[in-house]
Formats: structure tokens, sequence, C-alpha cells
């Protein structure tokens, strides 16, 4: 199949570029990964490139799927290199092995990968099917609770259409360049690194034009995390195909997946999994998020969105029932006042509620203590 693949891109020209794409380097066999009938082309275009990349995306598409009818589903990302500074390299995208028996159950014969990049143990994506059902909320309290239990913990915002981690933990400040890698922020014991850092238009500009792929493996790859247990990735809501490249080029150990109760975000909650299943990233289990809600004045818990769909609907899937977060306005307040619940009210219910939340994480990537799934 690659070699049909390149054959069909052997007639595609970019604007500007001499040849086609395959002779002038932009694309090889090793920026081609299939699985099945699914298809990712990797298409490395120059920095200065000053055409019209929807167009080429498009003749790309169109050439493949054309020529090649049994291609089942194509994604075509076009990386670019930045104009200067810090280096945007795409790593050439690689669909994991095939899944294994039970995928999306991680026990513990079937541990799931660790990460492929140096330095860092578990790369652990926290993702939705939609917005606003607190992904970020619950990927914020997730790491600042393993940096309170000792791990070496860092967080990333990948979130590009709404970065919300500098507000949710407080950050105001820039990161600083050292060595030609970004030193990212640390806060309540943890190494942050946002897009929200980079997007204020005072900021100062550390990466020309990359595209938002590119962006996000370089921000995985070349900021100075150090040492790391877990990275905490932040994903962007939704399954669309920025989502579906960062799950399929990041080395994720694993995925969790964050929901409502409502039916609605259920269902995006399954196109979640799908999404994580298909690039064969191991399904940590769902958090249900805004499960119960809890009346600050008297203390009543309501379920206003029929609580246990998310826990029934992972039982269904067969992924783990991560645990259920209440629609707390202690939650909101705090987290919406840059703190996380571990920190804001390290002995309260909400921050117990996290903890074991976390303890499950990371007993299911065997690095905690072994926890039943009650
Ligand atoms: N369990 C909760 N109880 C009360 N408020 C919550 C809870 N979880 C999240 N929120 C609040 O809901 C709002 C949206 O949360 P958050 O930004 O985490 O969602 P998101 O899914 O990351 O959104 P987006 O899709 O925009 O990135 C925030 O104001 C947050 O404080």
């Amino acid at each position: 199949m690659k070699t049909r693949i390149m054959a069909h891109l052997g007639h595609v020209e970019a604007e500007g570029v001499k040849g086609n794409i395959v002779e002038a380097g932009l694309v090889s066999e090793k920026d081609i990964a299939v699985n099945d009938n699914k298809v990712v082309v990797s298409v490395n275009v120059p920095g200065d490139f000053m055409g019209d990349l929807a167009r080429l995306k498009a003749e790309i598409e169109t050439r493949l799927t054309t020529n090649l009818p049994e291609i089942e589903s194509l994604l075509v990302v076009l990386t670019a290199e930045s104009g200067g500074g810090v280096q945007v390299q795409a790593p050439p995208p690689k669909l994991r092995k095939a899944p294994a028996p039970n995928p999306g159950v991680p026990g513990p014969d079937m541990r799931p990968a660790q990460s492929a990049i140096p330095g860092i143990k578990h790369i652990v994506a926290v993702a939705s099917g939609k917005g606003g059902v607190g992904k970020s909320t619950t990927a914020v309290n997730i790491a600042a609770t393993l940096a309170a239990m000792g791990f070496k913990v860092g967080l990333l915002d990948a979130d590009i259409y709404g970065p919300s981690i500098p507000r949710l933990l407080d950050i105001t400040e820039r990161p600083e360049i050292r060595n030609e890698r970004v030193v990212p922020i640390k806060k309540y014991g943890m190494k942050v690194m946002s897009m929200g850092f980079l997007m204020d238009e005072e900021a100062p500009v550390i990466w020309r034009g990359p595209m938002v792929v590119s962006a996000l493996m370089q921000m995985t790859r070349e900021v100075d995390w150090g040492e790391l247990d877990f990275l905490i990735l932040d994903m962007p809501p939704g399954t669309g195909d920025a989502q579906l490249t960062m799950a399929q080029q990041t080395p994720l150990s694993g995925a969790v997946i964050v929901s409502t109760p409502q039916d609605l975000a259920l269902v995006d909650a399954r196109k979640g999994l799908k999404m994580f299943k298909d690039v064969d990233v191991p399904i940590l289990g769902i958090i249900e998020n805004m499960s119960t809600f809890i009346c600050p004045h008297c203390g009543e818990s309501s379920d206003i969105f029929g609580h246990g769909g998310a826990e029934a609907d992972a039982r269904r899937l067969g992924v783990m029932f991560l645990g259920a977060v209440p629609l707390h306005m202690a939650i909101r307040e705090t987290s919406d006042a840059g703190k996380p619940c571990i920190v804001a009210a390290p002995d309260g219910p909400h921050a117990d509620g996290y903890k074991k939340i976390a303890l499950k994480v990371a007993t299911l990537l065997g690095e905690g203590d072994p926890v039943d799934d009650d």
C-alpha cells in the first residue's frame, strides 16, 4: 500500500517547490502510516512555503482517494518548520501495533506502553467529545493531585481553541527560553506549559507560523520537561482532525475521557473513545464530571442531568469508570480563582474525590498501589 501511495504522491506538485512533493523530500515512506485501510500521510512543508496549504492538502486527498478506493479513512497532515528560533519537527506518524485482544481495558497484564519521549514516563491525554464538560478543570485537578501525591508531573495545555490552564492556575508570566528550549512554568509542584502563554499579542514570539499539530509536537518534545512521571495533556475538545493527529502522533500511554451525564455528551464521549481506540491508545477510563449537583446552601444533592450515565456507559463499553465529580460551586470558584481543589482545600471532599481518580490513573499505568474499582 505504501508504495502505491508514494507513486500517487509522486504526481503532486506544490507551488514554488521544485519537482513533485516526493522528489522535493516533503514526504517519504516513513511519513506514511497504514493500519488496515486507515491511512495517515504527514507532509513536511517548508517553513517559508508561500503556496495555498488547503489546496495542497485537498489535492493529495483527492488523488489518493480517487486512485486508491480501498482507503477507508485518510488523514493528510501538513506539518511545518518554523522560519527561525526553535525548530518545529513533527515526528513521522506511527500507528501503534495491532490492538491487544481486549483494547481499552488495560490491566495488570496489559500495561500501556511507556512514553517514547526521553525523561517522560507516561503521557496521559485528558479528552472530551465536546466542549464545556470540565475537561481542563479535570486535567488540572488530576495533575495537581498527582503532584501532591509526590509524582513528578507536567501539565501541557494543548487546547488551542481555548487554552484555559493559565487562568485555572492563575499563571500570568511567560516561559523563559534557555539553551533554545522553553522552560515550563512551575506552579503547585507541577511544570506547566500552555498555548495560552504564546497567544497573548504582547508575548514574545516563540513559534513563528507553525501549524497546530507541529506546535503541539514541539511543546511535547522541545519543552525542557526534565524527568517526569506523568505529562498530563489537556486536549482540545472534540474529535476532529487536530485531535486525531495529536492522539496519533503523541506517544500516549493512555487517555482519560471526561463526560457529563447528559446523553448528548455521552454520545460525544463515545466518539472520543472510538478516536483513541482507532489509533490504539489505551483508554484508562471515563470520568463523569458535573455528576450530581450539590447545593452550596443546604448540601443536598440532586441528579439534575441524570447521574450514573457515564458509569453505565463505561461498563457497557468495557472501559473503567474512574469516578464521578459533583457539580459544586466550590469546584468552579476555586478553579476559576486559579487553585485546584487539592491546593484550595486539601482535606475537602472534592480533593478526596480527585485523589481516588488520580490514584486509579497512576495504578493503571503501573505507578501506584493497586486499587479496587468499586
Ligand atoms: N465539577 C464541577 N463543578 C462546578 N463547576 C465546574 C466543574 N467542572 C468544571 N466546572 C466549571 O465549568 C466551566 C468549564 O470548565 P472547563 O473549562 O474545565 O471545561 P472544558 O471542557 O475544558 O471547556 P472547553 O471545552 O471550553 O475547553 C468552568 O467555569 C469550570 O470552573
